[in-house]
């Protein structure tokens, strides 16, 4: 090599180093400066930068975790290229009635360490671009899902609630921890047949650890490189690349979970023998005559329920938890209805549903009241033109759903927590349902395929709950109750920050009636 070729690489070498420290320097800091809002109708605003002429306003009105949220987005994307829905009529018109051109994922921000380089484009349906394998897999988990699937997936919820109900006999103050625990065991079950409170939770673990690297690559505002696409091409050796041997080493934990239960069970001998799940009964159904793109789309589609529904639903149960220490009337009121119908000597069965409204209206305020995914994002392969702007391809468009339930002109005095909204029996108007178009779980092509199954499980399980135990504030040094405060955690999923209840058996015949039907059951 001559002189003249060592002193280019030298100089080459530096100048990427200064603009490592400079990028590193410029790195968007999570706390955000103002947003731009154009007001499209009087119930539609869009939040979008840049265009100069931009009218500048502040983000009053949001809960300061969707603000925050909503800021690292804009901020990862250098206020680019970004536009948020604030009402239902702007989501609608553009997530449900142009659906075919707003359901792609965006690809840069977020997406290049999540989707690219720990390949969660690859490994999971919600992080897909639209197009044929993710038409693929995702019609496979739609009709895993559905209603009619309803006689596979209601026994395996229901005894997951009897071992919950057990675990909350046995160590009620780990509420939140055996709530993950059935809910996980329960989508694991179903998906790959594991047992996982016969043989151990080393799936859960497994399945968690995977989640955890999701959750860590899809933090917006966290990785310079959805900022800086360009800085994936850095090669692995030079200092400050820490973060591209993080995402290798995880994309290879990624690939390794999402495979390994499959390829047991493929390889199991004994595949009569088996239990039925969802990656046992597509391979008994194929015979084994499957094409590559077709057991992809299988793997694809099993790897993805644990981490699409574990934080979804656990969120859900835990607001329902704060939501009986806060509002006792509102659990006086589901015992007494759940007392009257059902009686003491057995617990709720599903087809109980159509007796039980008032555990329905419970579960669409509390899908209404926590926003669970408060900002959906979408994105556009082609320009669009709404209401006289354009929105050019690969813009992120994100549906606000938390504004849309906390809008006072859809649903009256939004803070409160009241189920009666809800009620076809009551003298009030009745607000606008959140559950039947699913639009709590999105809208359009994407919408969440798991719709059905979540109102199961939020059924069965709270039914119960309140029927064996009284949730209680806890109590504080002097044994005066405690209220625990109302504060979310910063997340793509909006769940509560750690809190303590207590949850004590309503009698002593509630208590015993769970220990009977378990036996029962199993
Ligand atoms: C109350 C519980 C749940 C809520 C609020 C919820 C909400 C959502 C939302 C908002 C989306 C994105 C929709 C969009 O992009 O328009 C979604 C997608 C998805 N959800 Fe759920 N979800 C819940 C439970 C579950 C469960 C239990 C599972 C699996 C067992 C699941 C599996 C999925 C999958 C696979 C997707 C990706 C769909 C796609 O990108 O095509 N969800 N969910």
């Amino acid at each position: 090599m001559s002189m003249l070729q060592i002193h280019d690489h030298v100089v080459l070498v530096l100048a990427f180093f200064a603009a490592l420290v400079l990028l590193l320097f410029f790195r968007p800091k999570a706390s955000f400066p103002q947003v731009a809002t154009f007001t499209l109708t009087e119930a539609s605003a869009i939040y979008w930068k840049p265009p100069s002429t931009s009218k500048a306003a502040g983000i009053q009105g949001l809960s300061p975790m969707v603000a925050s949220l909503r800021a690292r987005y804009v901020s990862a994307r250098f206020q680019k290229g970004i536009v948020i829905l604030d009402s239902l009529s702007a989501i609608t018109d553009l997530f449900e009635k142009r659906s075919s051109r707003y359901s792609t994922r965006p690809v840069f921000g977020m997406q290049v360490m999540a989707g690219e380089l720990v390949g969660k484009e690859d490994t999971a349906i919600l992080f897909m671009k639209y197009g044929t394998k993710w038409k693929q897999t995702r019609q496979l988990v739609h009709v895993w899902l559905n209603q009619r699937n309803l006689e596979t997936y209601l026994p395996v919820q229901v005894l997951e609630s009897y071992h919950l109900l057990q675990d909350l006999l046995e160590t009620p103050e780990r509420f939140s921890e055996h709530l993950r625990t059935a809910i996980g065991s329960a989508i694991l079950k179903l998906t790959y047949g594991i047992e996982c409170r016969t043989n151990g939770y080393s799936w859960i673990a497994k399945s968690e650890e995977l989640h955890k690297i999701t959750a860590a690559a899809s933090e917006p505002g966290r990785w310079l490189v959805d900022s800086f696409p360009i800085l994936r091409f850095m090669p692995s050796f030079i200092p400050g690349t820490g973060f591209l041997r993080w995402a290798k080493k995880s994309r290879k934990v990624a690939f390794d979970l999402v495979r390994s239960p499959y390829i047991s069970i493929k390889e199991d001998k004994n595949p009569d023998k088996t239990i039925s799940s969802f990656v046992h009964d597509h391979l008994i159904e194929k015979g084994g005559n499957m094409t590559p793109q077709e057991e992809d789309a299988l793997i694809v589609a099993a790897g993805s329920l644990y981490a699409a529904g574990i934080d979804t639903l656990v969120s859900v149960m835990r607001t329902f938890f704060m939501i009986m220490v806060r509002y006792p009337a509102v659990q006086t009121r589901l015992q007494s209805e759940i007392d009257s119908v059902i009686g003491p000597h057995r617990l709720a069965r599903f087809e109980d549903r159509d007796s039980l409204p008032y555990v329905g209206c419970v579960i669409k305020e509390l899908l209404r009241f926590n926003a669970v995914a408060p900002l959906v994002p979408h994105s556009l392969d082609e320009d669009d033109i709404y209401e006289g702007y354009r929105i050019p391809k690969g813009t992120w468009v994100m549906a606000n759903l938390w504004a849309v339930f906390n809008d006072p002109s859809i649903y009256r005095d939004p803070s409160t927590f009241k189920p009666e909204r809800f009620d076809t029996n009551s003298n009030e108007a009745v607000e606008l349902d959140p559950t039947p178009l699913a639009f709590c779980m999105g809208l359009g092509r994407r919408f969440c395929p798991a719709s059905h199954f979540s109102l199961c499980t939020l059924f069965i399980s709270i039914a119960h709950i309140v029927s064996v135990f009284n949730i209680l504030p806890p109590l504080d040094e002097n044994g005066e109750e405690v209220l625990p405060p109302l504060n979310f955690e910063l997340g793509h999923i909006r769940t509560l920050e750690h809190f303590q209840c207590r949850v004590v058996p309503r009698s002593e015949e509630t208590a015993n009636l769970v220990r009977n039907t378990l036996i029962h059951a199993t």
